[in-house]
């Protein structure tokens, strides 16, 4: 995804932000330190394809800002970030304020005690579809979108998810792994009538 030549300096300071905090705590697994740009960065840019920027965004279990800061400095127009852990909702902190993000909200805590409403949630690598749509349904407006970010197992947590969840899923190929997939859900409400 091509970004202005500010967007990039600030996705650059962010990625060392990072790198730097991931040696206090685990943040990105080693191994996909040195691929930080494609592995993290251009992994949660791509998500943008998929809802609009002038949007309320919520980003679930955002542990180091992934996607959310990424999004956040791509021009989401307001993103709230809701982590459970102090440690890495003190670095979210740090960066919102290093990198003057005014468009962020971090709340530590679990997604299941925020109340809100969004426009597009979001949630890299935090839960199953059928836990996610269970945590967060209630956060979602009427004309919601989710955009989540889903490795192989897309297909799988798809077909177990329906047999609760029903609504308009399409799965999209991710742009930086071939193996992964971008779930897109609207209109995603628990099914009725189940015996
Ligand atoms: C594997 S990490 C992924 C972090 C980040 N999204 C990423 O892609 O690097 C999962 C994160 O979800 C958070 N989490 C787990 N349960 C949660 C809940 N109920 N509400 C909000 N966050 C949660 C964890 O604390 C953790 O930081």
């Amino acid at each position: 995804m091509i970004v202005s030549r500010e967007t990039s300096d600030k996705l650059e300071a962010f990625a060392d932000l990072l790198l730097g905090e991931n040696s206090r705590q685990n943040l990105i697994s080693r191994r996909t330190e040195e691929e930080i740009r494609v592995r993290h960065i251009d992994d949660s840019l791509q998500l943008l394809e998929h809802a609009p920027v002038d949007a309320y965004w919520l980003d679930i279990g955002s542990g180091p800002g992934l996607p959310g800061l990424v999004l956040a400095i791509a021009g989401v127009r307001h993103i709230t970030l809701v982590e459970p852990r102090r440690l890495r909702t003190e670095f979210l902190e740090h960066c919102r304020e290093t990198l003057a993000l005014q468009n962020v909200t971090v709340i530590t805590g679990k997604v299941e005690n925020v109340v809100g409403h969004f426009d597009v949630v979001t949630a890299r690598a935090v839960a199953t579809l059928d836990k996610l749509f269970a945590m967060a349904s209630p956060l979602i407006a009427p004309t919601g979108r989710w955009v989540l970010p889903k490795g192989r197992s897309a297909e799988m947590e798809l077909a177990e998810a329906r047999t609760t969840w029903q609504g308009d899923f399409e799965l999209k190929p991710s742009r930086t792994d071939p193996d992964a997939r971008i779930l897109v859900a609207q209109r995603v409400r628990r099914r009725t009538g189940r015996k």
